[in-house]
C-alpha cells in the first residue's frame, strides 16, 4: 500500500477531507500517516486504522519517506516546506489544498469531473503536482462544464456570493457572533409585536455599524456584504477575480484564454459559495438544447428549473450546504440578444471547492 502523509488533517478542509475519505472508505487502500506542525508526538487520529503517533510536519526526512502527501496546511507552509523537499530529492506525488503552487508550470490544477484527461495527460508525462483549483472557479466548472466541454462559451461574467467559510474557521465564528449581537440589539423589541419597526431598523444599524465583531473580516459582515475578498491588485482586480480568468483557464487546458471577469462579494452564507453568471454563446442555441448540455456536465449537477416554488426551496445555501449537490438555476436567455444566458450556480466550497478533488485525485493515483 502506498504511504500517504497527510497534513493539516485537523483544521477545517481537512477535517472535511477525513470525512470524505472515511465515507469513500479511502483508509482502507492507503498506509496513511499523519502529521502535525504542533501536536507531535500525540497519538494519530483512527479513522478506521491505528495510525501510530503524529509526525512533526516540518521533517524532511519523515515526510521524504511518503509515496504521497496531501496537504490542508495553507499557504505558508508549502511556501516553507515544499522547495525544501523536493530540493531533498523527494520525487513523490504532492496534492494541495493551498493556492501556491497552482499557476507553476509544473503543477496541475485538479477537478476531475471537468479535466481527466489533463490529469492523466499530465500523469503519463511525469508530472507531480496536483493542486485543487479556487473553490469559486471549481464550483463554477463544475456547474458549467457542460458548456465548455462543447466549446460554447466566448466568455463569461461572474459575480460571486461567497461564504464564511472561505475565510477559515474564526470567519466562520465571526459571522454567528455578528447575528447573534444584531438580535440581541433588538430582542425585547422583538418580541413585542407592536414596536415600532423603524426604531427596530434605528438600533440594528448602530450596532451593525459599532458593535459586530470585524477583527476577522474587517468589516461586519453579519446583516450585510463585502464586495472585496483577498488581496487587492494593481488593475483594481481583487485576488480572488484574478483567479477567476487564470484558473478557469488552466483547469481546461485551453490555450488561447477564454475570458472570465467579475466582482467577488462576501456574504453572510456559512459555507455555501455561489455564482450569478452572465455567460456569452458563440451560438444562438435553443434553451431547452442548453439545458440538456448542462445536464450532462457531470452526475453532480443538480438541475433546478427556473420555476419560482422549486428555486427558492433548492437553489439556496439551506438545500446544498454539506451536500455534493452542485445546483445549477435561473437559466434563461437574456435580453442582451439569443447568444446571452444566465445562470446561477450553488455548491459547498468546503467539498468540491476544497476537500473532494484532493481525495479524488488520491484515488485516480492509486489506480
Ligand atoms: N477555507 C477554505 O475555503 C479553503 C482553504 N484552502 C486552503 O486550505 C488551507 C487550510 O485552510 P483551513 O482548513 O480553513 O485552515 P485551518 O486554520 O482550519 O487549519 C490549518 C491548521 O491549523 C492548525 N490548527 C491550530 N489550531 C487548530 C484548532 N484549534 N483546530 C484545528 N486546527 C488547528 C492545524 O495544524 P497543526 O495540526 O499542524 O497544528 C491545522 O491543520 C488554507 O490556508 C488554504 O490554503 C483551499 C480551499 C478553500
Ligand atoms: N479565497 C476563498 C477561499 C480560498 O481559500 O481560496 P484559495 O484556495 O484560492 O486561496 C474565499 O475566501 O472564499
Amino acid at each position: 500500500m502506498k504511504k500517504v502523509g497527510l497534513v493539516g488533517w485537523r483544521g477545517m478542509v481537512g477535517s472535511v477531507l477525513m470525512q470524505r475519505m472515511q465515507e469513500e472508505k479511502d483508509f482502507d487502500v492507503i498506509d496513511p500517516v499523519f502529521f502535525t506542525t504542533s501536536q507531535a508526538g500525540q497519538a494519530a487520529p483512527n479513522f478506521g486504522k491505528d495510525a501510530g503517533t503524529l509526525k512533526n510536519a516540518n521533517d524532511i526526512a519523515e515526510l521524504s519517506a511518503m509515496d504521497v502527501i496531501i496537504s490542508c496546511q495553507g499557504g505558508d507552509y508549502t511556501s516553507d516546506i515544499f522547495p525544501k523537499l523536493r530540493a531533498a530529492g523527494w520525487n513523490g506525488y504532492w496534492i494541495d489544498a493551498a493556492s501556491t503552487l497552482r499557476m507553476e508550470e509544473n503543477a496541475v490544477i485538479v477537478l476531475d469531473p471537468v479535466n481527466d484527461d489533463l490529469i492523466r495527460a499530465s500523469l503519463a508525462k511525469g508530472v507531480k503536482n496536483y493542486i485543487g483549483g479556487n473553490c469559486t472557479n471549481s464550483i463554477m466548472l463544475m456547474g458549467m462544464g457542460g458548456l465548455f466541454k462543447a466549446g460554447l462559451v466566448d466568455w463569461v461574467s461572474s459575480m460571486t456570493y461567497q461564504a464564511a467559510s472561505g475565510g477559515g474557521a474564526n470567519h466562520m465564528r465571526e459571522l454567528i457572533k455578528g447575528m447573534g449581537v444584531v438580535y440581541g440589539s433588538v430582542a425585547d423589541e422583538l418580541a413585542t409585536p407592536a414596536s415600532a419597526i423603524l426604531e427596530i431598523d434605528r438600533k440594528v444599524a448602530e450596532t451593525i455599524r459599532s458593535d459586530v465583531p470585524t477583527e476577522f473580516f474587517g468589516a461586519p459582515l453579519a446583516g450585510g456584504l463585502i464586495p472585496w475578498i483577498d488581496a487587492q491588485l494593481e488593475n483594481g482586480q481583487t485576488k480572488e477575480e484574478w483567479k477567476g480568468q487564470a484558473e478557469v483557464n488552466k483547469i481546461l487546458g485551453n490555450e488561447a484564454p477564454i475570458p472570465v471577469d467579475g466582482l467577488c462579494v462576501r456574504i453572510g452564507a456559512m459555507r455555501c459559495h455561489s455564482l450569478a453568471l452572465t455567460i456569452k454563446l458563440n451560438k444562438d442555441l435553443p434553451l431547452a438544447e442548453i439545458e440538456a448540455l448542462i445536464q450532462s456536465g457531470n452526475q453532480w449537477v443538480k438541475w433546478v428549473p427556473n420555476d419560482r416554488a422549486v428555486t427558492v426551496q433548492e437553489l439556496t445555501p439551506a438545500a446544498i450546504t454539506g451536500k455534493m449537490d452542485i445546483g445549477v438555476g435561473r437559466v434563461r436567455k437574456l435580453n442582451m440578444g439569443p447568444e446571452y444566458i444566465s445562470a446561477f450556480v450553488i455548491g459547498d466550497q468546503l467539498l468540491w471547492g476544497a476537500a473532494e478533488p484532493l481525495r479524488r485525485m488520491l484515488r485516480i493515483l492509486l489506480g
